[in-house]
Order: structure tokens, then sequence, then C-alpha cells
């Protein structure tokens, strides 16, 4: 089945309360059509350059022989691997089409030294780079298109044979890749970058890595159609009521990957929805669930869970009470809906789904540390080898680690959730994602993972311009060995702590309560740390 949707409880309220003013409006083929007013006259500009993927299939079809060519090509060079430089936008859905098709694609979203040098060191002779940047000018794919250009000319590699690279036209990549001789694919710059699933950001690398492409597009094409029309089947219409028009509104959307044969559809669906809705003291919190997880058992009033399942069954509305959506369907069609459901879900909160006013707001504290280069503030105290920062309110009341996880706990409002961000090199401490669970069950609220500085291209936005009842802990290592980014006066090791100082300053800034704490020994603390979060 292409696409299949279930609803019950409060989410089935919602839909039956919105879907006909939606389709009344003509909600679904305004999109369609790109009509940039369904959000208000402050989004008018910014959408009227937003909607172009609503025609992506269409527009993306001639990238695929192109796509499979280059494959050939490379192939036919000794390529063997192909690594992805990107971030959020330009990482997620190819990670999420590739690890579904069973492609293998290393992706590289982090500044951590060891993951970094771990890409760096695997099967380099035989590896390929896609270089993936809307905009062209974001720090951590420049710094490792770098490192790769370095590594390969170092090896005896010319790296214009295994860097290619996909950008906006006219971006500062565009012309520096242009001019180096580099093979260049020009993305629609209509489309933002949380919406490029379709385009050449999601296409290039998962084509190259062995994804049957144009499957993708004829699965995203099946359930073009049904989403363009105004009427009560719509799915996209559907699931943008469900998850944005229950009422009082339940804000935390539960991610739950319960059957579907999709693998980490949850990571992308979270930066479409928390970038595209978490803005101005409002929006939508995506948290990844697994199941069995506390948030589920607790059946909380302000978390509305969904299922990706494999068949969501024949009837829209489910029996029972319990306030859930279920979703099924192919790779494609999931992209298109959930994109549809989000731009719907902005119009239902009031907000402009195409921006993302506060991700700036950290890289620009991240880019005045790395300029200034303060001397580190001081640990607050050392418990076992852990140092424990924070702001005041956290690290006023605490004595030791214990205590201080503790009073970030307390700090928690009803409403509120936790945010770990785990800025840390995830392959050596894969183990850090169970403290989710810890630390639900000890607050009895949701808490979401993430890795830094992957998130900050994610739910980064939500945390610091969605509802202000957020309480964070950042866990940072310090690195067991640094690496230079070539022609830039810091290093990954300096790049990653400045992006985990800055967006700590940039939280408490907003009045968050903020945690942090510096494993000096990572694999001696994490025991001590999971001890301390029971
Ligand atoms: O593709 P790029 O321009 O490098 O941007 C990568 C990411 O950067 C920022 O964090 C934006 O908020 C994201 O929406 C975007 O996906």
């Amino acid at each position: 089945m292409t696409f299949g949707i279930a609803v019950g409880g409060a989410a089935a309220d919602a839909v039956r309360r919105h879907l006909p003013a939606l389709v009344a409006e003509e909600v679904a083929s305004g999109i369609t059509a790109q009509n940039p007013t369904l959000w208000g006259a402050d989004a008018e500009s910014e959408s009227a350059v937003r909607l172009g993927w609503t025609e992506s299939v269409a527009i993306s079809r001639p990238l695929v022989p192109e796509i499979l060519a280059l494959r050939e090509e490379l192939h036919a060079a000794g390529v063997r691997h192909i690594a992805l430089a990107g971030m959020g936008g330009s990482s997620l859905a190819p990670e999420v089409i590739t690890r579904t098709m069973g492609a293998p694609l290393t992706v590289l979203d982090s500044t951590d030294p060891g993951q970094v040098l771990a890409a760096l060191n695997d099967r380099l002779a035989e590896t390929a780079i896609v270089v993936s940047s809307k905009s062209g000018s974001t720090v951590e794919t420049a710094s490792q298109r770098r490192v790769f250009e370095k590594a390969f000319t170092d090896a005896g590699i010319d790296p214009t044979t295994r860097v290619i690279v996909v950008t906006d036209p006219g971006s500062p990549l565009d012309v520096s890749a242009r001019a180096a001789g580099y093979r260049v694919f020009n993305a629609d710059p209509n489309v933002g970058g949380r919406y490029s699933a379709l385009t050449a950001f999601g296409l290039v690398p998962s084509g190259l890595a062995g994804v049957d492409i144009a499957e993708l597009l004829d699965e995203a094409d099946a359930i073009s159609l049904p989403l363009a029309v105004d009427n009560e089947s719509n799915p996209g219409l559907i699931l943008g009521a469900a998850i944005a028009g229950t009422s009082p509104l339940r804000d935390k959307l539960g991610l739950l990957a319960d059957g579907t044969h999709i693998v980490g559809l949850p990571d992308w669906v979270e930066q479409l929805i928390a970038e595209s809705t978490g803005k101005l003291g409002t929006g939508l919190l995506p948290v990844v669930l697994e199941e069995g997880a506390s948030e589920i058992e607790n059946a909380l009033d302000d978390l509305l869970l969904v299922r990706l399942v494999d068949d969501a069954g024949q009837h829209l509305f489910l029996d029972g009470d319990a306030a859930e959506v279920r979703v099924s369907g192919t790779l494609g069609a999931q992209f298109l809906v959930w994109e549809y459901a989000t731009v719907v879900a902005g119009r239902l909160l009031g907000i402009n789904p195409f921006d993302q006013p506060d991700v700036e707001s950290a890289k620009i504290a991240t880019r005045g540390l790395l300029d200034a280069r303060p001397e580190p503030a001081p640990a607050a105290f050392v418990s076992e080898g852990i140092e424990v920062r924070g702001t005041p309110e956290v690290i006023g009341a605490a004595s030791d680690l214990q205590s201080a996880i503790d009073v970030l706990v307390e700090e928690v409002p009803e409403n509120g959730y936790i945010s770990i961000q785990a800025y840390v090199n995830r392959l050596a401490l894969p183990q850090l994602t169970e403290l989710r669970a810890l630390l639900a069950e000890r607050s009895g609220r949701p808490v979401t993972f993430g890795w830094g500085p992957r998130f900050l291209h994610s739910t980064g936005q939500f945390h610091k311009g969605g509802p202000a009842v957020g309480a964070f802990l950042q866990i940072l290592a310090t690195p067991a060995e640094d690496l230079d980014i070539p022609e830039s006066p810091f290093t990954f090791g300096e790049l990653i702590q400045a992006q985990a100082s800055g967006d700590a300053s940039v939280l408490a800034a907003h009045g968050r309560p903020v945690l942090t704490l510096t494993l000096t020994d990572a694999a001696a603390n994490v025991s001590t740390l999971f001890d301390a979060a029971r």
C-alpha cells in the first residue's frame, strides 16, 4: 500500500474538527499550486520561494540517469565506498533512504574529532565523498570537506575525482567547487533544506550508494494526486490535522517505529517537524521513542503517539480512546505526506513553516567563541572525573553529580521536557542513548536525545524558539585526540566545544536551565553518569 493512516482518541477528534475546513479552504490544492498566502502575510515572501518541493518528483526525474552514470564512472575508477558530509536537511534523508534500502553510506554529520578521524580512516583509497550544503556556508560541512580534500591529496589522490558537491546555484560552495573543478549537482533553490528529501540532496548520495532512486520517486509519485486534491481522504490533511489540531494541543509527538520496514524515519521527521513548527513560543516537539518507553506506558496527556506501522489498516478511525496516529506506506510516500502534513500543521498553529529564526543565534554564539577564544569557564565542581557546569538555578543548589541531575529534573515544569544533547563521538559511546529511557522514567516527562552538533540542525530550533519548558543536559567529553581543520584557525575539538558552549549560552539567555557534564575520561565516566541518572 502506498500510504495508510488511522487516528484514535484526541487525534480522531482533531481530524473530525479540522478536516472539513481544510477541504473547504482548498488548502491541499493551494499547497500543490504553491500558493504563498496560506500561512499569513508575514510568511508570504518566504513561502513564495519555499514550495518547490511539491513538484520535486517531476523536477528530479532527469537527475536519475546522471546520478547512475556517475555511479558507474566512480565504480570504474575503483570507488567502492560513498561517504556524505552534510548537516540536517542535507544528510537526514539520505541516511534514512540508504538504511531502509540496505545501501551502505557513511554519514558524517559530526565535528567530534574521533568521529571525523574514523570516517577519514575508513577505506580512503576507495572512497568518494558527497559534500552537501544548500547554503554552501555551513561550518561543519566546510570543515569536513577540507579535511577530506587534504587526506585525498596527501594520499596522492586527486580530490576532483573523489569529491562531489550538492548545493544551491550561486552559493559560496557552488562557486568554489566549480572553480576547483569538482562535479557539482545544483539543487532547486525553491526548496528548503528539510523539505529536500526528493531533490538532489536526497538522491545524489543515495543513488551513488546504490539505491534504486527511480523507484523512490515512483513511490512518491503514487501519492502525489491524493495529496493534491481537496477531499476528506487526503492523507496530508488528515495527518496535519491529527498532529496539530488536538485540543488542548498535545504538543509532544512521540514517534515510534512499530513494525515499519523503514529504518530511521523518526530522525528525519524530527527535523522536519521541530524546525518547521518550533517558533514564536509554540510548536510540536518530536520525541523519538523506543518500544516500552515510559512516555507510552504513562499515557501523558500532552503527548500524541505516532506509530510507524507495517499496515495502518482500512479504517481511518481507530476503536478506543487512545490518542494515537498510525501511519504506514512506502518511504517515497512518507516523505511527501509528512511534508504536506507539516505545512498543514504550520497553518493550524499559525506559524511560518519555512523559516528557522533561532538556529542562527547558536551559530553566532559559536563563531563569537571561536573568534574571542575566552578561557574556558571553570567547573563548578568535579564529581568522580566528571566536570560539572550549569546555569545558576541548577548548579547553585547542587553539591555533587547526583544532586545536579536531581535539580535539573526538578526544574522541568509539569508540561515540560528534558533534552539530552551529547557532543561526543557517537561511534565510541553509542550507549549514551540509553540515558533517554532512564531520565524519562525518573522524571515522568518526555525526554529527547540528540547527538551534537547534529541535533542543532534538527530539534535545536524548537529548544530555543518553541515553548519555554525544556531542561537541558549537555554531555561533552575531553577528546582523546584532536584534528586540525585545514585553512582554519581552530581544530575540530575546539569547534565542537564552542558549539556546545555557544548553544548553552543561547539557551541560558532564553532562561532555560542547562547542566553541562564533561567526561574527562569517557570510558571510565560513563557508568558513573548512568548511576547518577538512575
Ligand atoms: O544544507 P545547509 O545549508 O548546509 O544547512 C544544513 C542545516 O543548517 C541549518 O541548521 C538549518 O536550520 C537546517 O534546516 C539545515 O538543514
